[in-house]
């Protein structure tokens, strides 16, 4: 059975693509409000061997049967705006069954192409003696036989398309910093143009800072060493947004001006932003994402990275070889608790995940039942007040800020007293009775927001976060922020683009950034947004500790249930 709340858009979406079919059943209406659904819910398409026979209740509406896929298909062709994929329709239907929305479709056909054509071609520049003495250089030969960084390096260095996954310490910005030094190192390379990139200005601002520390450590000529790019921007900052359209300046028509880009955080680029990126890049240059295939994927429509990482491992990919996997924790060592524990949820070993967390002795991992309703603010009382103590009494906006990113809140859940709404309440109140802030106005001092939309015009982006404080010279109350060059900027409230409360936040929001220590809270109650992708980003968003508040069989649960996110573009990828 197949229960949904249908949404206006849903049904308007219905009604307008049906219009003028035959469709006394309901059957037609029914499969296209399923669509825009599945489209609202992060897939690209609706596979149709998987909703035929099932029974769907829209609401409180008389329940339907779906027919078998052959009578779907022939229902579907009925259609005067159902197409095939060589047409231009409002509703493309495959050969494989899969119904998009053509926007969709013509999304996931145009990046698949792309990405097979840049695959195809192998670089031509490298002089392969010369690079086998340049990789010694970089990544020296140890005892580890297998070194899958040196391997990735000499991938992205071969080739026009490349990918490096990898949890968070297993090196993969340490390998980006040396790529970049290669490559500016062989010949012609000081002339060449790279961009690097990330989906939010938090993931950029990182990047740009640890880039500013690993080049300094490379082993070759200050010059190369200097022309190693400083900054990095957002996805849509250099692809150039358009007031009122969401098309970019930068297209096929007008590819971007460089030879070589580099994404970071690419699990967080969707469909739609990946394929306007992909298609504006000039065939010559050089593609290398870098992200973690195991988190969480985008919030919209669209499972590239781990689709594209999925595909490579496929025996006839047209993809195979373009992707490394390093796997090997430098930062906490393969036998830390939260490395071990986010090996074993990956793996869906849900038992020995509960087991690693309950015997842990350890104290950098640690599971305690969620509390109740009346048990919440009396046990959020000293992770809060513990947490949050030195960040609100720091002495400067540049010191609350670094102490800010000790400990966070994450949440399964955005709404309820487990979510992130709920947990800034409690926790304001918390901070609030205990003297540390006064929560008698919207921008009380030491409030922590965070920026849910992108503004340009005060450069300040979706993910940013901040803290209300007051500017040390005028007394003023501004919204401080960190700028990317490790220095602070200000921004008086008001000029604020939309915000929340930032001591806690869902888990989806918290992609892009990590913490020393993480709280992470699951409700009491199973439901079908409590993901093993979920538990592993908020787990691997803490460097040094996590408290996990779940009840065993919630946890168990949310383990061995995967997001699976529709789309064709494996497929799409395999075929030649
Ligand atoms: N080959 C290596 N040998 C020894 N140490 C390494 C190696 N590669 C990386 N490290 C160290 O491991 C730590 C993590 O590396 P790095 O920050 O590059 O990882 P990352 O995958 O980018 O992590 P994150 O996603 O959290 O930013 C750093 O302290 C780095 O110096």
């Amino acid at each position: 059975m197949i229960d949904f709340i249908e949404r206006p858009i849903d049904r308007q979406a219905a009604a307008f693509l049906c219009r003028g079919a035959k469709d006394e059943s309901g059957v037609l209406r029914t499969v296209v409000s399923l669509l825009s659904q599945a489209v609202g819910q992060g897939h690209v398409c609706l596979d149709l061997e998987e909703i035929a026979g099932e029974i769907v209740r829209i609401g409180k509406e008389e329940p339907l049967r779906l027919p078998d896929a052959a009578s779907l298909v022939a229902a579907l062709r009925s259609l005067p705006t159902l197409g095939g994929p060589e047409e231009h329709r409002p509703l493309i239907l495959d050969d494989a069954g899969r119904l998009y929305l053509y926007r969709y479709f013509r999304y996931e056909a145009l990046l698949a192409d792309a990405i097979r054509a840049r695959a195809a071609s192998e670089s031509s520049e490298t002089d392969e003696s010369a690079l086998a003495g340049q990789l010694d250089r970089y990544f020296p030969p140890t005892e580890n036989a297998e070194d899958r960084q040196r391997q990735s390096a000499l991938t992205a260095l071969r080739r026009r398309f490349s990918v490096i996954s990898g949890g968070p310490g297993t090196g993969k910005t340490t390998t980006v910093v040396r790529i970049l030094g290669l490559m500016l190192e062989s010949p012609g390379g000081e002339r060449m143009r790279i961009a690097l990139v990330a989906p939010t200005g938090k993931a950029a601002a990182r990047l740009a800072s640890s880039i500013a520390s690993l080049r300094e450590t490379l082993p070759c000529a200050d010059e190369v060493k200097r022309a190693i790019p400083g900054q990095v921007t957002t996805i849509h900052r250099l692809l150039g947004t358009l007031p009122g359209s969401t098309g970019f300046r930068h297209n096929e028509r007008n590819p971007l001006p460089f030879d070589a880009v580099i994404v970071d955080e690419a699990s967080m680029v969707d469909l739609p932003l990946m394929t306007a990126f992909v298609t504006a890049l000039p065939p010559h240059a050089r593609l290398i994402l870098i992200g973690d295939r195991d988190q969480l994927a985008s919030v919209e429509a669209g499972a590239v990275l781990g689709d594209i990482c999925r595909v490579a491992e496929s025996p006839g990919s047209s993809i195979a070889g373009c992707v490394t996997v390093l796997d090997r924790n430098f930062r906490f060592g393969d036998g830390s608790g939260i490395a071990a524990l986010s090996r074993a949820v990956n793996a869906g070993s849900d038992r020995e995940a509960l087991r690693l967390l309950v015997d842990s002795g350890s104290g950098t991992i640690e599971l305690e039942a969620t509390p109740t309703r009346e048990t919440l603010k009396k046990r959020l009382k000293a992770p809060v007040l513990d947490g949050f103590r030195a960040c609100l009494e720091a002495e400067t906006p540049a010191e609350a800020l670094r102490l800010f990113d000790r400990f966070r809140i994450l949440t399964a859940l955005r709404e309820g007293p487990w979510g992130a709404t709920g947990m800034n309440h409690t926790a304001e109140t918390l901070l609030h009775e205990s003297g540390l802030v006064r929560r008698d106005t919207q921008f009380y001092r030491g409030r922590p927001v965070l920026v849910t939309e992108n503004d340009y015009i005060h450069k300040l982006f979706n993910g940013d976060t901040g803290i209300i404080l007051p500017d040390p010279e005028s007394g003023h109350l501004r919204a401080f922020f960190a700028a990317p060059d490790g220095t602070v900027r200000a921004i008086p409230p008001e000029f604020l683009p939309k915000h929340e409360t930032a001591f806690a936040m869902t888990v989806h929001k918290s992609q892009g950034s990590e913490f020393d220590r993480v709280l992470m809270v699951l409700p009491p109650e199973d439901s079908i947004l409590l993901t093993r992708e979920l538990i592993y980003t908020g787990i691997t968003r803490a460097r040094h500790s996590v408290t996990l508040w779940s009840d065993e069989a919630v946890f168990i649960a949310a383990v061995k249930r995967r997001t699976e996110r529709r789309s064709g573009l494996r497929e799409r990828l395999v075929l030649f």
